[in-house]
């Protein structure tokens, strides 16, 4: 057991993924896996164990924020030797062409967070997803008919910002979408060189304001899970 997660040595798999919402994650194991164990309540943050065509497989809630998926992601690598971390999550699209319910895939994720620079004592590392899981997701949207955006995300520390066209600086530079963790996800997985990859599924756009509500969020984000579960 670690300090967040309520689970004995061997519970979790090698591979896991990690919804920001843990009701997602509730949601893929009833929905996607065989044999389900929950290995984790601890805060709410729901974490189970099962299989997907016969291999283990582990789902398990990040919450939001940098903080609170940094946590998760640290003990799952450095106490449960998870060896591929793939985050399914919500984003707001920052470019017209990138549509509500599209398929991002985060190649790299730039932040207006200091948790990277105060890691580095000021200077600025580029997280970025590993590229045998990019190619490997790339593969497996295409089989399944769908045209993933792949490319820089932004990883923001604040959902609600003061500024209501703030998003337009980093469109203006290709930044496809927000989402508030993957910045923290990939600067770990470099750190203990583990794989990690996010795929996020549009769940508004900042270009049109338009908007899906929570269930939809929790519920029907479904090709963004078969993706990340066929490259478990
Ligand atoms: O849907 P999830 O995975 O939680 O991801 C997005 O949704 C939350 C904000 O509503 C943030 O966690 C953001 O990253
Ligand atoms: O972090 C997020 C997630 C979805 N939509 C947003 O605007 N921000």
């Amino acid at each position: 057991m670690s300090v967040h997660i309520g689970a004995k040595q061997g519970d979790i798999a090698e591979t896991v993924l990690m919804p920001g919402d843990p009701l997602r994650a509730k949601y893929i194991a009833d929905n996607f896996l065989e044999d389900v164990v929950c290995y984790n309540k601890v805060r709410g943050m729901y974490g189970y164990t099962g299989t997907y065509k016969g291999k283990r497989v582990s789902v398990q809630g990040s919450g939001m924020g940098l903080p609170s998926l940094s946590i998760y992601a640290h003990e799952l690598v450095n106490e449960f030797m998870v060896k591929k971390l793939i985050r399914v999550g919500s984003c707001g699209s920052f470019q017209p062409e990138v549509e509500l319910r599209d398929i991002v895939i985060a190649q790299a994720a730039s932040t207006n967070s200091s948790i990277n620079k105060n890691r580095f004592k000021g200077m600025d590392f580029a997280p970025v997803g590993s590229f045998d899981l990019i190619m490997g997701a790339v593969a497996k949207a295409m089989d399944m008919g769908i045209n993933p955006h792949v490319g820089n995300i932004l990883s923001s520390d604040v959902f609600y910002d003061d500024e209501p066209e703030f998003w337009k600086q980093w469109a203006k530079y290709g930044v496809l979408a927000v989402e508030m963790e993957t910045t923290a996800l990939y600067t770990i997985a470099a750190k203990f060189g583990v794989q990690a990859l996010t795929i996020l599924t549009v769940s508004d756009s900042l270009v049109t304001q338009q908007g899906l509500p929570a269930e939809d969020r929790e519920k029907t984000f479904t090709q963004m899970m078969e993706i990340a579960l066929e490259i478990a």
